[in-house]
């Protein structure tokens, strides 16, 4: 007898300002007409951006789909990888978009990973100046983190992110069985930002990572899409406390200010996303001891298991000019007039902003994660 198909976990809900909310969904790729349905958007036409590895893997199920359900379809793929969040993508999507007729209740629908979601959310919030956007997650990294939250762009010659808007989506479905076709390095790199979920927020998540790891990293649905749904549910915590990240939701970024600049000194794709948020939590880690001590580490001390757990994502080290990623960590968004500001841990689950953070202190962070 064939096994039975795993329980689809529980939707999570966003609630926001105003009376805007909407769900994330793990559930099939099938489903999508009826969620569509459920968040009022209606056709006949929709809009797919994908992009040339995703497309041939995954676009037919949901056009057959939303086809069977009386959609009109008009899908385009971008080239694949993080050189696709740039204004000449988000340009033809424009041209694209615009040569179809859309009108403002036309949704667009972003099928494939990060790059997919940041870009095409991205040309959802400027199209008309914001049609209805739906994020379907491809990728472990979308499903717990970027599908979720609003927030869109794409990368500017000075910095990661540096352009683009807060724009909600008005539906996710995150299908896990699409994980089934993501290469290793991607699947395990992207479990980064489950990770830094759980260190920001929540250490019963952390020892449930550290515990399952095994079964996790081997894709055993049953624990997968429970883990990456309750990981998603931290971000949908923040998001509702914080929409536009005027506090606590700087706190999503712990890792991502040495994370970006290791992306962007090393070329934008030579490390994923993931792999660079792994090697910045553990830069973050070493920084959070120092601080603790009121000087250089020689040692994690309390964060020490923090740090195993991220070890676990066995990020590469490039090795790069600890000058150049202290320069370009200036771009990073979360900056005031005082200086760069990191994300730091008090404890697990303590997270705070430090500034004005000593050079001698961020130059050992910078070492121990290169080196170690
Ligand atoms: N907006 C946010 O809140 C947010 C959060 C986290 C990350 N991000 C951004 O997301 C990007 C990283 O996302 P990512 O890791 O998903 O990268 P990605 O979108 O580049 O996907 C990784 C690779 O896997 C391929 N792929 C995607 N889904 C697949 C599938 N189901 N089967 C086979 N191949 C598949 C893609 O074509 C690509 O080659 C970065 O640009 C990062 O800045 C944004
Ligand atoms: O949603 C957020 O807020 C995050 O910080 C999530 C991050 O994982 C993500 O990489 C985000 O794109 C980084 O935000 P940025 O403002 O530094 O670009
Ligand atoms: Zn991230």
């Amino acid at each position: 007898m064939a096994s039975p198909l795993p329980v689809s976990p529980p939707a999570v809900h966003v609630a926001l300002s105003e009376g805007r909310s909407y769900a994330v969904h793990f559930e099939p790729l099938a489903t999508a007409p009826m969620h569509l349905r459920e968040a009022g958007l209606s056709g006949p036409l929709a809009l797919v951006v994908t992009d040339e590895t995703v497309g041939p893997l995954h676009l037919g199920a949901l056009a057959d789909a939303l086809r069977a359900d009386g959609w009109t379809v008009e899908a385009t793929a971008v080239p694949a990888g993080e050189g696709s969040k740039s204004l000449d993508q988000l340009s033809a999507l424009h041209d694209w978009a615009l040569g179809l007729g859309i009108d403002r209740q036309t949704p667009l629908l972003a099928l494939g990973g990060g790059v997919v979601g940041d870009l095409a959310g991205f040309a959802a919030a400027t199209l008309l100046r914001g049609i209805p956007l739906v994020h379907l997650p491809t990728t472990t990294i979308s499903q717990v983190d970027s599908a979720i939250g609003g927030k869109t762009g794409i990368n500017h010659a000075t910095g990661k992110n540096l352009v683009g808007a807060f724009h909600q989506p008005r539906l996710v479905l995150a299908d896990p069985a699409t994980l089934d076709t993501l290469d290793e390095r991607a699947f395990r790199s992207g479990l980064a930002e489950a990770v830094k979920h759980a260190l920001i927020s929540d250490p019963a998540l952390a020892d449930r990572l550290d515990r399952e790891w095994d079964t996790l990293v081997a894709r055993q649905p049953d624990v997968l899409a429970p883990l990456l749904r309750d990981a998603a549910a931290v971000k949908a915590r923040v998001i509702e406390a914080d929409e536009r990240e005027a506090g606590e939701r700087a706190f999503l970024n712990f890792g991502h200010t040495f994370g970006h600049a290791l992306e962007k000194e090393a070329g934008y794709g030579t490390l994923t996303h993931g792999e660079a948020v792994a090697l910045g939590m553990r830069a973050a880690l070493h920084l959070s001891e120092s601080l603790r001590l009121g000087q250089v580490a020689e040692a994690l001390g309390p964060f020490a298991e923090a740090d195993r757990l991220v070890a676990r994502l066995d990020p590469p080290a490039p090795t790069l000019a600890i000058d150049a990623l202290m320069a370009a960590t200036e771009a990073d968004k979360k900056r005031t007039a005082a200086g760069v500001r990191y994300v730091v841990l008090d404890a697990v689950g303590r997270p705070r902003l430090a500034a004005d953070v000593d050079d001698a202190l961020l130059r050992a962070a910078w070492r121990y994660a290169l080196s170690a």
